[in-house]
């Protein structure tokens, strides 16, 4: 089984068909307004049209009420929402009742707590995403650049599936992979070269290195 490789916060049309031409199976759209990877619906809809049918459309977004992800489904049409909040199993659940898509949910990662708090949303969200915790005061509760101890997610369930985030780049995602279970992986800041703005070369270089690793998860998998 290939590792999934998803690119964050794309915002331009040359950084969105570098990801897709390297071969990302999720590229995600960010509608957290403090972001400097941030886009309007209308704009992340009008990028979508390069995306369907070759990789999977993730919208990004941070606590955020019913109506407001409404508006966002309707206009860019996802494949997934990725809820990168302090969003409850409750309101996880509810997310994937009212519409009937995939749900990421991304956690923060710091301590042993926060790996345990992990179990309460495996079999609710239709995903995982374990990122780096946000320092306290950070303007952003993901996309900082920051990695976490990995060996920490040795704590979780052997056969719970996640994919990993924070502070990955072309130079440490192999070696993510191979000390970790992680099913796939997610980069924002480390396929940049300023806050915000992707680089074509940098993308290219992260999804060649992901492809090139091999996972504990993966490791004895068929192809
Ligand atoms: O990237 C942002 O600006 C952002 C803002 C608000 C919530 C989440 C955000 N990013 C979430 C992601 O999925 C990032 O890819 C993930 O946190 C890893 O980021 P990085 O450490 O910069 O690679």
């Amino acid at each position: 089984m290939s590792v999934i490789v998803k690119i964050c916060g794309l915002s331009t049309e040359d950084t969105l068909d570098a990801a897709l031409d390297a071969g990302a199976d999720m590229v995600a759209f960010n509608f957290f307004p403090k972001s400097p990877r941030f886009v309007t619906p209308a704009r992340a809809a009008a990028l979508a049209g390069r995306v369907r049918g070759r990789a999977e459309i993730v919208a990004l977004t941070v606590d955020l009420d019913e109506a407001a992800l409404a508006e966002i489904v309707e206009t860019v049409r996802p494949d997934w929402l990725q809820l990168h909040g302090r969003e409850t199993p409750e309101a996880v659940a509810a997310v994937q009742d009212c519409f009937g898509l995939g749900v990421l949910k991304a956690l923060g990662i710091s301590d042993a707590a926060d790996v345990a708090a992990v179990a309460a949303f495996a079999g609710v969200a239709d995903r995982l995403l374990l990122d780096a915790k946000a320092p306290k005061g950070a303007a952003l509760p993901g996309g900082n650049g920051l990695s976490f101890d990995w060996s920490l997610l040795d704590g979780l369930d052997a056969d719970l599936p996640y994919m990993l985030a924070g502070g990955l780049d072309p130079s440490n995602v192999g070696i993510a992979l191979a000390e970790t279970r992680a099913i796939g992986v997610d980069a924002s800041s480390g396929v940049e070269s300023a806050p915000g703005v992707k680089d074509p070369e940098r993308i290219r270089a992260f999804i060649a290195a992901a492809r090139g690793s091999v996972s504990l998860e993966r490791a004895g998998q068929p192809a």
